[in-house]
């Protein structure tokens, strides 16, 4: 069994060696050609998987890619010719939380806001949006949520629809798929129409895909009258809109999933399916492998309370850094060496805490406890 993964996906070899021989390679760059021995394909965000990357290989058995996104994979494609393909749904969804939770806490310092007195809007509540409704419920900020999907199954479901989200939110929060077609396309979802009808102060925060808002659009708005801005992905990554950059006040390289738990995960869920596949029982597990944290345990007193919950999750993720990364190594480096060299990163549930009294809401956030 040949098994072609990114050389970005961390313990691909322990998960996957006792079901073949691993090759890794470069997935920005990846040709036809390399990929003609693939019985199965491991890929990332970066590398379109479609009828010309697969022109070469007649033995493929299964693509799997270790994110939530899938608008790389022409699914259409794959079934046509009976590969099996699987995706790693809510790999990384509390990463991205704690990009956002992060971010947020950052621009409430940075403009002296109270968050329990701006109405934050959450535009597409599924495995991230959702994670984020419930956290912020937890932290008392008010909500606005934006799915139409959901409404339409969902009978109860607190449907806010996405004009009015955008006239009325302080802050909003981009989580949804990107579609081009369909009922509910959200290409350019925030585009010049809806720039121009946010509340003049309104933050936006985009840890999707960077096609969701019309990047030039947001260009000419911020020109005009500069919101706080927080970008994690970019229209036509890697070659960004970089005139963007000084309009942002938290920018980074499409690395709110990139915890080492998130990334992992997404491994571990693509060996899981890739060993239903041949019909064998999964031998390796994620909570083997994954290394001890730097930071294991942690006793919180009977003082402890919201007000140092952000003292707390700095400890383990801090945006500023990425931020700081970004504007340092972008011009040099590039957007695609940022994603290839990101420092390691725990989630919060790598940290046990104890103590008399903790609080119910720190499992809102995902923080665990021994
Ligand atoms: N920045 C990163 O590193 C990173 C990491 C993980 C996921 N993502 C991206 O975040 C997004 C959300 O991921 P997820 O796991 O929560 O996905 P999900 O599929 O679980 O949830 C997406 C939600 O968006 C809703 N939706 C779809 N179209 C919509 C529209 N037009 N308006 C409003 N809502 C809409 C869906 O009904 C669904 O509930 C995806 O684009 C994913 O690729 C980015
Ligand atoms: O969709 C996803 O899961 C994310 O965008 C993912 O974390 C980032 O993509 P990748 O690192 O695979 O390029």
């Amino acid at each position: 069994m040949n098994i072609y993964a990114d050389e970005n996906m961390p313990l691909v070899r322990e998960f996957f060696a006792d079901l073949g021989e691993v090759t890794t390679f470069d997935g920005r760059n990846v040709q036809a050609e390399a990929l003609r021995e693939a019985d199965v394909l491991l890929v990332r965000s970066v590398t379109p998987v479609n009828a010309s990357l697969l022109s070469q290989n007649n033995r493929l058995r299964f693509v799997g890619t270790a994110t939530i996104g899938t608008e790389h994979v022409d699914r259409d494609y794959l079934a046509s010719r009976q590969i099996s393909f699987s995706s790693a749904p809510g790999c990384n969804a509390q990463s991205v939380l704690e990009y956002v939770l992060s971010s947020l806490w950052f621009l409430a310092e940075r403009y002296q806001w109270s968050l329990q007195h701006k109405v934050l809007g959450i535009v597409g509540v599924g495995s991230i949006g959702q994670r984020l409704a419930t956290a912020a419920r937890a932290l008392g900020i008010p909500l606005l949520l934006c799915d139409p999907l959901r409404a339409a199954q969902e009978p109860d479901f607190p449907h806010t629809d996405f004009t009015t989200l955008c006239q009325q939110a302080d802050i909003i929060s981009f989580h949804t798929p990107l579609e081009k077609t369909g009922p509910y396309p959200s290409y350019h979802l925030l585009d010049a129409v809806h720039l121009a009808q946010l509340k003049p102060d309104c933050a936006i925060i985009n840890a999707s895909r960077g096609a969701v808002i019309d990047n030039q659009a947001l260009l000419t708005a911020q020109q005009r009258k500069r919101r706080p801005l927080v970008l994690d992905v970019w229209e036509q990554e890697p070659d960004i809109l970089l005139p963007l950059l000084p309009y942002c006040d938290l920018a980074t390289a499409h690395i709110a999933g990139h915890s080492v738990e998130g990334k992992a995960r997404g491994t571990e869920m693509l060996y899981q399916r890739c060993c239903e596949l041949l019909q064998q029982q999964p031998r390796m597990s994620l909570a083997a492998l994954l290394p001890v944290p730097a930071m294991e345990k942690l006793q919180l007193s009977a003082n402890f309370g919201l007000p140092d919950v952000q003292n707390l999750a700095r400890m383990l993720y801090d945006v500023r850094r990425d931020d700081a990364l970004f504007r340092y190594h972008i011009t040099g480096h590039g957007f695609d060496w940022l994603r290839k060299s990101y420092p390691a990163r725990r989630e919060y549930s790598a940290l046990q805490l104890s103590g008399p009294a903790l609080p119910a809401w720190l499992d809102s956030l995902g923080f665990s406890r021994q």
